[in-house]
């Protein structure tokens, strides 16, 4: 079941810091989130412009109405602009009993203030059962100088947990070099550390206030510091590092509260799928036929048994465009689909035939695993077009560097001539496009079919170009 975790703090209209971020990664984290409006700001990713704090009476009267209604497994605490706010979240406090993360906000990355100078939060810091200060805030709770190096941090964060009786999450986020360490620590000293590359990114803001919910957020779901500091160090450390692929603002931008849940963003679904097989692409380049066929040494023997299976293969293929062309929903397609069929009936079985001396007449297993699985495909087109690719892009792909490596002489010249050519690049091109069309209608179920449809297709072609050394590569049965 969700916990029910409240947030109590000022709202960041752009998005990225205060209670917007909390709500975002309670959710993220698997929480319910519920918040109490402390202040209203407004800011963007530059800086705070202005502060409305709410009126305390009013803080009071949303805590009491979410309390008196709703079971909270956890709080967290942001932004209070001044020392009322302080007081009526501090009164109300003791009539609760669960867990409480408090971020001491006083000063905002920005520089901006969100606690008004005059104001102390004395009377919350014993009853949080941790605290989540930046070393900004650590030195300003303890009236010393702030420290620069990771020791002093965990030291001067030991000070203020025995200060107030508390755990204190000592934050590396402003220390100096390529880590970012962040530790529980307690008023003995040190509990547990979570070392973190630093991400090389100017989008952090907000990266206070998502810890401390993600904080809160987990210590409901595990029901230990520790264990749910590592946790959210984790999440946020995701966030982080996806947070350039939004686009927020000029200034210091939020971190990408979802990106953990959300498929990775790709415009351009087919360079995906062809990095997705890269490693298939490799496994095919390092094929003894391949590696032979391009030397000039490969064997006649082989490189007939090759053609003969490609020839069986062929027929077939040919029977599958003219259905894809059947399938196909415009008439431009229809057309492509079509006339790749004739291709292969007109043009390149006649170059089989006459390269073979004889034709062998039964299909290999490994030829007819890859027509059945074709055939497999054809009860929808964009699946069937998706399983029909890869035998054009990756024999274009390897086509081009096989007619590299021929030259005049070379033991298969007149074949290897025939692996490259403007036309076949152009319907290469062409037929990328048309299953990129048909992905971008597709619904969620279909594109994962089509995916599973071109990953075999090419798992296929890694088996059929193996073949002529029985190497043994079979995924049939995958
Ligand atoms: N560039 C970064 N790479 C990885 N983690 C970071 C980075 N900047 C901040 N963090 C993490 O963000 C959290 C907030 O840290 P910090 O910046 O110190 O606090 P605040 O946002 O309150 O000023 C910490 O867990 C810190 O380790
Ligand atoms: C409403 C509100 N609360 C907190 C912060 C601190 O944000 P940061 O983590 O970037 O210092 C903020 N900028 N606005």
């Amino acid at each position: 079941m969700s916990p029910n975790i409240l947030s109590i703090a000022g709202s960041d209209p752009s998005g990225g810091a205060g209670i917007q971020a909390d709500l975002k990664t309670i959710g993220a984290n698997g929480g319910y989130g519920m918040c109490v409006i402390t202040a209203l700001t407004a800011q963007n990713t530059h800086g705070v412009d202005a502060v409305l704090p709410i009126d305390a009476q009013f803080v009071a009267k949303q805590l009491t109405s979410v309390s008196q209604d709703v079971h909270i497994d956890a709080v967290k605490i942001g932004m209070l602009a001044n020392s009322q706010i302080v007081a009526a979240v501090a009164a109300w406090l003791e009539t609760l009993s669960a867990p409480v993360v408090l971020d001491p906000v006083m000063i905002a990355t920005s520089g901006d203030r969100l606690l008004e100078t005059d104001s102390t939060l004395d009377a919350l810091l014993t009853r949080a059962d941790v605290l989540t200060p930046n070393t900004a805030e650590l030195a300003a709770l303890l009236g010393e100088e702030q420290v620069s190096n990771w020791e002093e941090l965990v030291a001067q964060s030991g000070r203020l947990a025995a200060k107030y009786s508390v755990l204190v999450v000592a934050k590396g986020g402003h220390l100096p070099g390529d880590r970012c360490p962040d530790a529980l620590v307690g008023p003995e000293g040190l509990i547990a550390s979570f070392d973190s590359q630093r991400l090389s990114t100017k989008n952090t803001h907000g990266t206070g206030c998502t810890l401390s919910s993600a904080l809160a957020t987990q210590y409901a779901l595990l029901g230990d510091w520790a264990a749910a500091l590592g946790a959210a160090k984790n999440y946020l450390h995701a966030a982080i590092a996806a947070a350039d692929e939004l686009k927020v603002g000029s200034g210091h931008g939020p971190v990408n509260h979802f990106a953990a849940l959300l498929p990775p963003v790709s415009s351009d679904p087919m360079a995906q799928w062809w990095r997705d097989i890269g490693q298939l692409r490799e496994g095919i380049d390092e094929l003894q036929f391949i590696i032979e066929l391009s030397a000039g040494t490969l064997e006649r023997e082989r490189f007939e048994y090759y053609l003969a299976q490609d020839a069986l293969y062929l027929q077939r293929y040919a029977q599958v465009l003219t259905q894809a062309s059947t399938l196909a929903p415009q008439i431009e397609a229809q057309r492509f689909w079509a006339k790749g069929a004739q291709g292969i009936l007109e043009g390149e079985l006649q170059l089989h035939r006459s390269e073979l001396r004889n034709l062998s007449p039964e299909p290999s297993d490994t030829t007819l695993n890859y027509v059945n699985h074709l055939s497999s495909c054809a009860g929808n087109y964009a699946e069937l077009i998706a399983a029909i690719l890869p035998c054009y892009w990756i024999y274009q792909d390897i086509g081009n560097r096989l007619s590299a490596a021929n030259h005049p002489g070379h033991r298969y010249e007149s074949w290897l001539s025939t692996y490259s050519s403007v036309e076949f690049d152009e319907a290469t091109a062409q037929a990328i496009n048309m299953v990129t069309e048909a992905w971008q209608l597709a619904d969620p179920a279909t594109r994962s079919r089509m995916w599973d449809a071109f990953r075999r297709s090419a798992e296929h072609e890694l088996s059929f170009f193996a073949q002529s050394h029985a190497q043994g590569v079979d995924f049939s049965t995958a």
